[in-house]
Parts: structure tokens; C-alpha cells; sequence
């Protein structure tokens, strides 16, 4: 048995990086910036009102002061000429500033009378004009690596980029085994149930941005497995779940090995998620990962493990899920010799972690948010001690 550090450095080795596409901005968000992506124009082009007002000279700015309106200048359409001493143009939020004009004088602070107005005395501090440029310039850049979020698409449609080269999508086949599982949906024999993880790790991987392929379920016979590894010959990546224990049914390892799997571990020295295994079948084929069936094994070793993988095959950081310290709200036992994920739940600095662990149970696995790190041989704790957890 290796240690969960051990087993993600082999798998950041196994990993290899994808090649990029070019695609529609639309399509950009989840996705990983593959190239610096450039500014193609200043933002705003122009220096521009920020409040719908008056334009004035700076030095007529003053309260009191008694000016001419000359002209309109609104979004999408300016006003074609200077402001000049004692004069005002009639102004818009977006609009560019005319010539001359120092001061966006917003409309409260003015009294009109035809096409006179008067500033009051409440004139606030600001000119109210938003510098050309002053968002960004051409050729400013938004720096890849980095995983788009609704906001960066919002940057780089005001950039002027309809479309980005990202990091191509990992293709993950998802293969789950087992003699005893139908999909939702279907009518369970009185021995069977219902795959639940796989469709976790499916939604799991989506957010880590792969396209995750659901292969039918391959039942617990060399044959059914050799036919479904088959279909998974395309993928970047093999994840397989259960049928990886030590039980006479339990044939993953087997039959990968049949087909030409190069074994990196087997059994990570972790709770749950023991039976882990990864290699790469053959030396241009697809990279392996063997989850244990237990649905909390699979989902902890997919957030652990895969997750970060995925990461890395798009180019971004090759680094373990990020730790942070929540103060115990509780006892806890000390911990045995394998370094422990323990469902938990987060509330601001305070973590309360489930008593059951049993890998089996879903409904604690839908109620934590956290995962709790307890270390191989880590001693009872008590409340307020500090315990590091893992968002899950
Ligand atoms: N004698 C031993 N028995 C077991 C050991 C051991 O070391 N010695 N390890 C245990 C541990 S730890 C785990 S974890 C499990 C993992 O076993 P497998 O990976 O072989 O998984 P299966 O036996 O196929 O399934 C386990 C359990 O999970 C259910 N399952 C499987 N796939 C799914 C799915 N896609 N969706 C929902 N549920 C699934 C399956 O029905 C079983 O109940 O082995 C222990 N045994
Ligand atoms: O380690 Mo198994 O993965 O306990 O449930």
C-alpha cells in the first residue's frame, strides 16, 4: 500500500496534457484558458459619463453658477463639439464627454429653466467621468492557465474576443461494474440496486471540465468487461467503478491486465478508498483509474484523486485538493494506521464530522460539505482542536 501523497504523484506522472481547440465564447465557461487572451480595444474607448447630467467645464463646476445648455451627447451617439466657458451639455450614463468638459454635474444637483440650468450647492465630490482606458487597454491580457467563470466571459466578450483557445475537454469513459446494478429509471430485480455513483462522478467530473461518457454497465464476467473496455478506447481517460476488492467477482484488475494494462499501484493507504488502483493501458493508450464500488469511495477517491487529474490534463496546476483548518465541535477517537476522509460538515470555522463513516451511506454523503483529514495514527482530539478538511 502506498500513501495518498504517493498515489497523486504517480498519477500527475501518468497524466499527459491535452491539445487545444479554439471555440465560441458561449461555449468558454468551465473551460481552461490555453492562451493569453489580448485585449483588442481600450475600455471604454472614450472618456465617459458615469451619470446622467450636465458636462461642464471644471472650472464652471462651482455651486451656483448659472450655464447655457448647448447641445446632447448619449450612448451611442456624441455630441459633436466643444463645451465652452458658461456652457453645459445634456449628458447619459455611457455617453462619451464632450471636449471641454471636466465635470459630469449629475442631474440632481441641477435646476433647469429651459435651456438654462443652475448648479446647487450640494455638488458632489467626483468628476463623474470614467477615463478612456481605464477598464483596460489593448493588448492588456487575461492570462492562461485559468478555468473561465461567467465573470472572465464577461471580460473577454467586452475585449472583443468571440472566440478562445482553451485546453481540450478531457474525454472520461465511465465504465461501472457489477451484476447487481440498473439505471435509474429501470425496474431493479430484488437483488439489485440502483448505480448511484456513477452518476456522482459524472456530474463531478463535468464541473472539473471533461466530458464524461457513461458506457453501459458492464456485468461481472471477463467477457462483458473486455467488451466494454473496448468501447472506451477513445477516451483520455478509463475510470472504472467497483469489482476492485479482493472478492472472486471482483475481476477490474484482471481483465485491464488482460488488455494490456500498465499497472502504477494498487491500494492506497487510505480510508475509505483502499482498493484504488491507476496505470495506463498500453503506452499510447488511455490512462487508467480503478474506484473502489463503495459509492463513498468513489465519490472521495473522484474528489481526491481524479479531480485534480483532470485538472492537469487541462493545464492547470498539478496540486492536491486545497486543505484548510475548522476547530472540532466535538470528541473524536484517535484515528488508525490509514489516513482518513471523514464525511463532515462546515459552518463557518466549525466542523462537525458524521459519526457513522460507513462508505455505504449516501444520505451522509449528500449532507457533508466537507471532508475531515485525519492523519495515519493521528490521537483522540477534543473540542476546539484544529482539524484540516478538504471542500467536498
Ligand atoms: N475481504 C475484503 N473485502 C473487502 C475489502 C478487503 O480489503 N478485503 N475491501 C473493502 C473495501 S475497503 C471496499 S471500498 C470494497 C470495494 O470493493 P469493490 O471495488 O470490489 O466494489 P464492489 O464489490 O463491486 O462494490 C462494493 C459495493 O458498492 C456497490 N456499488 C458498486 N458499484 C456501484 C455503483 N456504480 N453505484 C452504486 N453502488 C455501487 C456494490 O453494490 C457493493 O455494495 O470492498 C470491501 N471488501
Ligand atoms: O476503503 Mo473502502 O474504500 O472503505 O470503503
Amino acid at each position: 500500500m502506498i500513501a495518498v501523497a504517493e498515489a497523486l504523484e504517480a498519477l500527475f506522472a501518468l497524466a499527459r496534457p491535452l491539445g487545444r481547440e479554439t471555440i465560441d465564447l458561449r461555449d468558454a465557461c468551465g473551460r481552461v484558458l490555453a492562451e493569453d487572451a489580448v485585449a483588442q480595444r481600450d475600455q471604454p474607448p472614450f472618456d465617459g459619463s458615469a451619470m446622467d447630467g450636465y458636462a461642464v467645464r471644471a472650472e464652471d463646476a462651482v455651486p451656483g453658477k448659472v450655464l447655457t445648455v448647448i447641445g446632447e451627447s448619449a450612448a451611442g451617439h456624441r455630441y459633436h463639439g466643444a463645451v465652452g466657458p458658461g456652457e453645459a451639455v445634456r449628458i447619459f450614463t455611457g455617453a462619451p464627454v464632450p471636449e471641454g468638459a471636466g465635470h459630469v454635474v449629475i442631474q440632481e444637483d441641477v435646476e433647469r429653466d429651459g435651456d438654462r440650468i443652475t448648479l446647487t450647492d450640494r455638488l458632489g465630490k467626483g468628476t463623474n467621468i470614467r477615463p478612456a482606458g481605464g477598464d483596460f487597454r489593448v493588448g492588456d491580457r487575461l492570462s492562461a492557465p485559468r478555468r473561465l467563470t461567467p465573470r472572465d466571459v464577461a471580460l473577454l466578450a467586452s475585449m472583443n474576443i468571440p472566440r478562445v483557445c482553451v485546453a481540450r475537454a478531457p474525454k472520461v469513459a465511465l465504465i461501472s461494474t457489477g451484476d447487481e446494478l440498473v439505471l435509474p429509471g429501470d425496474t431493479p430485480g430484488p437483488d439489485q440496486i440502483i448505480v448511484s455513483n456513477t452518476f456522482g462522478l459524472d456530474a463531478l467530473f463535468r464541473q472539473a471540465g471533461a466530458l464524461p461518457r457513461m458506457l453501459p454497465i458492464a456485468r461481472d464476467s471477463r467477457e462483458s468487461l473486455i467488451a466494454t473496455f473496448d468501447q472506451a478506447r477513445d477516451a483520455d481517460l478509463i475510470v472504472t467503478i467497483g469489482g476492485a476488492s479482493v472478492g472472486d467477482h471482483d475481476l477490474v484488475g484482471r481483465v485491464a491486465a488482460e488488455l494490456g494494462l500498465d499497472q502504477s499501484f494498487y491500494k492506497v493507504a487510505m480510508r475509505p478508498g483502499k482498493p484504488l488502483m491507476a496505470g495506463r493501458m498500453g503506452a499510447d493508450g488511455p490512462m487508467m483509474i480503478g474506484l473502489p464500488g463503495n459509492p463513498v469511495s468513489a465519490m472521495v477517491c473522484g474528489t481526491i484523486f481524479v479531480a485534480p487529474v483532470l485538472e492537469a490534463m487541462q493545464g492547470l496546476k498539478v496540486t492536491a485538493a486545497p486543505r484548510r483548518i475548522a476547530r472540532l465541535a466535538h470528541d473524536l477517537p484517535a484515528n488508525g494506521p490509514r489516513e482518513h476522509y471523514m464525511r463532515a460538515r462546515v459552518e463557518g470555522d466549525r466542523i462537525e464530522i458524521f459519526p457513522s463513516q460507513d462508505s455505504s451511506l449516501l444520505t451522509l454523503l449528500a449532507e457533508a460539505n466537507a471532508l475531515a483529514v485525519r492523519a495515519p495514527g493521528a490521537p483522540a482530539a477534543t473540542p476546539g482542536d484544529p482539524v484540516e478538511w478538504i471542500a467536498f
